[in-house]
């Protein structure tokens, strides 16, 4: 192997997705099958320990692209000529917890990591934020991070969009690689808008194939947005191997580029399209060509859409609100 391992850092790696999604990186899922990785692994100082059992896991496959494996508690040290930067580790809701509480305590968290970030990763850094709540604390990263190009600040939506193309398989009775252009507008919340008037079954408008608008609105919508507090009911903890493989997934796809006549969900920083304000980081359907994402233009949004579009983007305009008052932005 002569190639230069690229450096790949997860944050929380000692939580259960970071259980599930470094042996997949290591393997070389994250970025090729011929690429070496050298992985960093961030955790908070008592999670160490943690970290360091897995580490020894990884050692224990000898994955021939795992070309060395850090661990640290300090987040300079963590991000230090990093290109692929996965932010898993947040602060979930606890009991009593308010959503600004929420907020605060996760800007704790992303706002150093921006400032590590902007300090010391390397030029072609790409960074995808998973902890909750996703977009926001990739906005809160984002801004402190003003010497990196601002769309390298990425936040995951690609679970909601793989739920989305499953629901639809299963009620269409098709395989999931019969789907196209699938999309998942907004927040990764309960408000998100999984869109069937975009997507394709066959060549034929999602929409169409089903014509069934009450399974759309009140079985479809609801159970891709609610899935993630499904799985906490059913598994008695929050989706884990689902979530680093949509991980992967994202990172893959924005590094390798999207299928001729597809595109995937990504929440990334928005240029004003489909009404979304600028600088918002909002999903949108992308595709990626060169190492690039541009967001696709020129759909057509009917009114059905638009409503629940604009509902998911008021949701992050109050978010944005929030972290803004409390000084996190
Ligand atoms: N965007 C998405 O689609 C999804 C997002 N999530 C979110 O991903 C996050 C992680 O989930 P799990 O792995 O299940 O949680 P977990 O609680 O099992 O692991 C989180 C880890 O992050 C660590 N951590 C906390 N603060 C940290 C810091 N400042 N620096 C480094 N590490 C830190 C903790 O010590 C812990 O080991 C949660 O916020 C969860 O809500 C989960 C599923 C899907
Ligand atoms: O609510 C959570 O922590 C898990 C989550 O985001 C999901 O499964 O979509």
């Amino acid at each position: 192997m002569t190639r230069t391992p690229v450096n790949v850092t997860v944050t929380g790696a000692a939580g259960q997705i970071g259980y599930a999604l470094l042996f997949r990186i290591a393997s070389g899922q994250l970025l090729g099958a011929d690429v070496p990785v050298r992985l960093r692994l961030l955790e908070i100082p008592q999670a160490v320990k943690a970290a360091e059992g897995t580490a020894m896991e990884l050692d224990d496959c000898a994955f021939p692209l795992l070309s060395g494996i850090d661990i640290t508690d300090d987040a300079k040290t963590a991000f230090d000529g990093v290109s692929v930067a996965l932010l898993v580790g947040a602060r979930p809701r606890s009991k009593g917890m308010e959503r600004g509480d929420l907020l605060e305590a996760n800007g704790g968290i992303f706002k150093p990591q921006g400032e590590a970030i902007n300090a010391g990763a390397a030029d072609d850094v790409r960074v995808l934020v998973v902890g909750n709540p996703a977009n926001t604390n990739a906005l809160i990263a984002q801004r402190h991070a003003p010497d990196v190009p601002a769309e390298r600040f990425t936040a995951m939506t690609r679970l909601d969009h793989n739920r989305a193309l499953s629901q639809l398989a299963k009620k269409l009775g098709v395989p999931v690689t019969g789907i196209r252009k699938m999309t998942i507008w907004g927040n990764h919340s309960a408000t998100q808008y999984p869109d069937l008037f975009r997507a394709e079954v066959n060549g034929r408008v999602a929409a169409e194939a089903v014509n069934d608008q009450r399974w759309l609105e009140d079985d479809f919508i609801p159970t891709v947005a609610k899935r993630g507090a499904a799985i906490i009911e059913a598994r008695g903890a929050s989706s884990a191997a689902s979530a680093a493989n949509a991980a992967i997934d994202h990172v893959y796809d924005w590094v390798n580029g999207t299928a001729e006549g597809d595109w995937v969900s990504m929440a990334v920083p928005s240029d004003g399209s489909y009404g979304v304000p600028e600088g918002l980081i909002s999903s949108f359907p992308v595709t990626v060509e060169d190492g690039k994402y541009s967001i696709v233009q020129g759909l057509e949004i009917d009114e059905f859409s638009r409503a629940r579009i604009d509902a998911s983007v008021a949701e992050l305009v109050e978010e944005r609100d929030a972290v803004q008052a409390l000084g996190l932005i």
